[in-house]
């Protein structure tokens, strides 16, 4: 398995090229799609929902599509998803009454799940389901935007999130979003990402490929000062 993935959010493609952009971006190396879904209740902002994932799996995207739900409730969009073609979906741990049963209902469909935390969100909202996450998710700048900056603090959680990670013995996947780039990717990798989302980062660059070959350098050189 690539130790490493690198999936760039649509949020900040070309939507009236929608289909294109994401084949640019998959063959210019990126291993996920990212897929923000905003409701404009639990986040202040409305994008895309499952018949947009739907038709990019019937344009001919193969390659895993990573649904991070910004909505409140999550169940119905979960279903829909589900049958939309997602491979991973994210939700919030506040955004449900229910956490464990919504990770069920994710896992019980097929596809990766797990939990997204905002900046300011605890991490204990893990402890009692980590036996039901694939994934876990960290928020570095509160969510409903591309283009903000990366929160510093962020490092310290990552730290600890993959302490919880490794103590669980456990194959969970640690991403990250919000602000990455080429200049901070190695030092987010070494604070313990191995999943990174990264919108403006990619799309805003006239080559896609020469940037995520610049994020694969990097983290070639985070993936040796971590001896592995
Ligand atoms: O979920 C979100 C924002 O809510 C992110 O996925 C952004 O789309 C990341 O954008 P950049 O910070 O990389 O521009």
């Amino acid at each position: 398995m690539n130790p490493y993935q690198i999936a760039p959010s649509i949020l900040s493609a070309d939507f009236a090229r929608l289909g294109e952009e994401v084949d640019n971006v998959l063959a210019a190396g990126a291993d996920v799609v990212h897929f923000d879904v905003m409701d404009n209740h639990y986040v202040p902002n409305l994008t895309i929902g499952p018949m947009v994932c739907e038709a990019l799996r019937k344009h001919g995207v193969t390659a895993p599509i990573d649904v991070h739900l910004m909505v409140s409730p999550v169940d119905d969009l979960i279903r829909m998803f589900i049958d939309a073609g997602a491979s991973n979906i994210t939700f919030h741990p506040e955004a449900t009454n229910h956490i464990d049963r919504s990770l069920q209902l994710i896992r019980d469909g097929g596809c990766n799940a797990g939990l997204v935390f905002n900046p300011a969100t605890t991490l204990h909202y893990m402890d009692h389901v980590m036996d039901k996450l694939d994934m876990i998710l960290l928020m570095s700048v509160n969510p409903g935007f591309g283009g903000q900056s990366f929160i510093p603090g962020t490092l310290d959680k990552l730290r600890e999130a993959r302490k919880r990670i490794d103590a669980s013995g456990r194959n969970i996947r640690l991403e990250v979003d919000g602000g990455v780039k080429t200049s901070n990717i190695r030092e987010i990798a070494e604070a313990g990402a191995d999943m990174f989302v990264a919108g403006s980062a990619i799309f805003n660059t006239d080559d896609y490929k020469a940037t995520i070959d610049q994020m694969r350098a990097e983290l070639e050189l985070a993936r040796k000062s971590l001896g592995q």
